[in-house]
């Protein structure tokens, strides 16, 4: 067994290890990112994430008034399949062509807390580290359902890879993968059903937007069943029964979208003495160091960080801030941040929801209309959705924003810098905004 030292190892090539990888670099400290699979060269969201599910939804868009939808899913996979290993070979470019970092393609585990073992198919390297960062990411929950192994049940990675159209998709799960993937598979022909377990429908939401939603899956003939339990699946030679205690559903292609857990099986982390909480996340502080551990950092999905792109990259903000800086940024500086669900329009929010303010006592004043009202929405022809905003009646400043209408995953964004920096909600009112766009209907919501 080789062994060797390094002043920096990264676990996992996800956002925050590839950033914080390339950022360490640059100040001329070596570094080892060891990556268990060379098809996640550059993780999640470009390979198996966010990237190929928009891939693979804008072109569904494109094409959505071809009436051949076995076409349209062909060339949606291919054109998305032409994508993803060119940003992945860039991923793995930018930093195997920097002099100090090493890309080990092995899987990591601890042997104690300075040192770990970088095991691939016939090489076994003992790697001493001054720092560990620890950036594993997540996998999908599996259902513990008789039948959950059979050969036409899939979690997102295969459903964005699937070789045949599937006629019927029943899809379990009612957040984010299962809403992207709805509107993904009806843009591809496909009959989808909803299966959520929860009584209520995107629970996070206002009621009001949640209905919306629901119209609008509806209108697309996307069927929603509420709480219900799947019991199990019965794989027949031409299809497959989904029992759940509503009832059989009859299926070509399975989607289970119900959350995703921390990757940390096979890390060995007790040899390290590190600590998961009850739900398998690494235990960090604020300051993502792992408890007890002032060399050790763990970021983005595997540290119980929200599961998004942006969020990893933010984690490496914090960590890069203690390495480089003055160490002050921590998890409290993000207490809100915009979220997007991809959908037709896209469902976007930032701080609090109507409910949440007013279960917080909050006195507010609800500002609300239609994206039909904006005439940009016309131009478009997307007219669906609604706009919300929450302000703090005596004080004018905005609480929250959800924004559910064409361009809604731009526009949120422009809510982050005036949240942060307590632009008050009469700004928006007068704000000057070009012409026609959907922005200029934030003059009219905030009127
Ligand atoms: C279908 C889907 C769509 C999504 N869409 C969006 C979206 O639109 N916007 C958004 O912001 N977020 C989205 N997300 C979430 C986002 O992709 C993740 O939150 C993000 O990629 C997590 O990044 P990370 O830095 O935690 O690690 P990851 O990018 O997950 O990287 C972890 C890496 O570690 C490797 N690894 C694991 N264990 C070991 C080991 N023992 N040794 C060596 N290597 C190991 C893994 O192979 C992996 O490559 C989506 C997720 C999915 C599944
Ligand atoms: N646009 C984006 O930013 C984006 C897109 C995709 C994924 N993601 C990230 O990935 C994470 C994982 O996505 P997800 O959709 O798997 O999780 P999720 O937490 O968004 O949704 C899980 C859903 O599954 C339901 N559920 C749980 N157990 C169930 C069961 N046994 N039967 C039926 N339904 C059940 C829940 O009620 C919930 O509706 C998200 O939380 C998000 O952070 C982000």
């Amino acid at each position: 067994m080789k062994t060797i030292h390094t002043q920096n190892l990264i676990i996992g090539f996800g956002k925050a290890g590839k950033t914080l990888a390339a950022d360490l670099s640059k100040h001329g400290q070596e570094v080892i990112l060891v990556e268990q699979n060379t098809e996640m060269y550059g993780g999640t969201c470009i390979n198996i994430g966010c990237i190929p599910s928009k891939k693979l939804l804008v072109e569904g868009a494109k094409r959505s008034l071809e009436n051949d939808k076995t076409s349209v899913f062909q060339a949606a996979m291919s054109a998305k399949n032409g994508l993803i290993p060119k940003l992945r070979t860039a991923n793995f470019a930018k930093l195997d062509n920097l002099d100090n970092v090493q890309v080990i393609h092995a899987k990591a585990h601890f042997k104690d807390d300075k040192t770990v073992i970088l095991q691939s198919d016939n090489d076994k390297t003992e790697v001493s580290a001054e720092r560990i960062f620890i950036n594993t990411g997540a996998d999908s929950n599996r259902l513990d359902v008789a039948g959950a192994d059979g050969k036409r049940v899939f979690y997102s990675t295969e459903m964005l890879s699937l070789t045949e159209r599937p006629k019927r998709l029943i899809i379990v799960g009612g957040g984010y993968i299962s809403l992207e993937f709805a509107f993904m598979y009806k843009q591809f022909g496909s009959e989808v059903t909803i299966l959520d377990n929860s009584e209520t429908f995107l629970p996070r939401e206002d009621r009001d937007v949640a209905e919306e939603m629901l119209r609008i899956l509806n209108s697309k003939k996307i069927n929603v069943v509420q709480n219900m339990n799947v019991h199990g699946f019965v794989e027949h030679a031409h299809e497959t029964v989904v029992q759940t205690t509503q009832g059989d559903f009859l299926a070509d292609a399975i989607l289970v979208a119900v959350g995703r857990h921390a990757n940390t099986q096979g890390l060995a982390l007790e040899q390290a003495g590190i600590q998961t909480d009850n739900r398998g996340f690494i235990q960090t502080d604020n300051y993502l160091r792992v408890k007890g551990k002032d060399h050790i950092w763990a970021m983005g999905d595997v540290a119980g960080s929200p599961m998004f792109t942006y969020i990893s990259l933010d984690d490496y903000r914090i960590v890069r801030e203690q390495l480089f800086g003055q160490g002050m940024r921590s998890r409290d500086d993000r207490t809100i941040f915009p979220t997007t669900t991809f959908t037709e329009p896209p469902l976007s929010q930032i701080g609090m929801t109507e409910t949440a303010a007013l279960k917080a006592g909050r006195q507010v004043k609800v500002l609300k209309m239609k994206a039909e009202a904006i005439p940009k929405a016309k131009v478009l022809g997307q007219t669906d959705g609604l706009l919300k905003a929450i302000v703090d009646k005596d004080s004018d400043e905005i609480l929250g924003v959800t924004l559910f209408c064409a361009e809604a995953h731009e526009m949120i964004n422009l809510f982050k810098m005036a949240m942060d920096n307590h632009i008050p909600a009469s700004y928006l009112k007068n704000q000057i905004f070009t012409h026609p766009t959907m922005s200029e209907g934030l003059n009219d919501l905030f009127a």
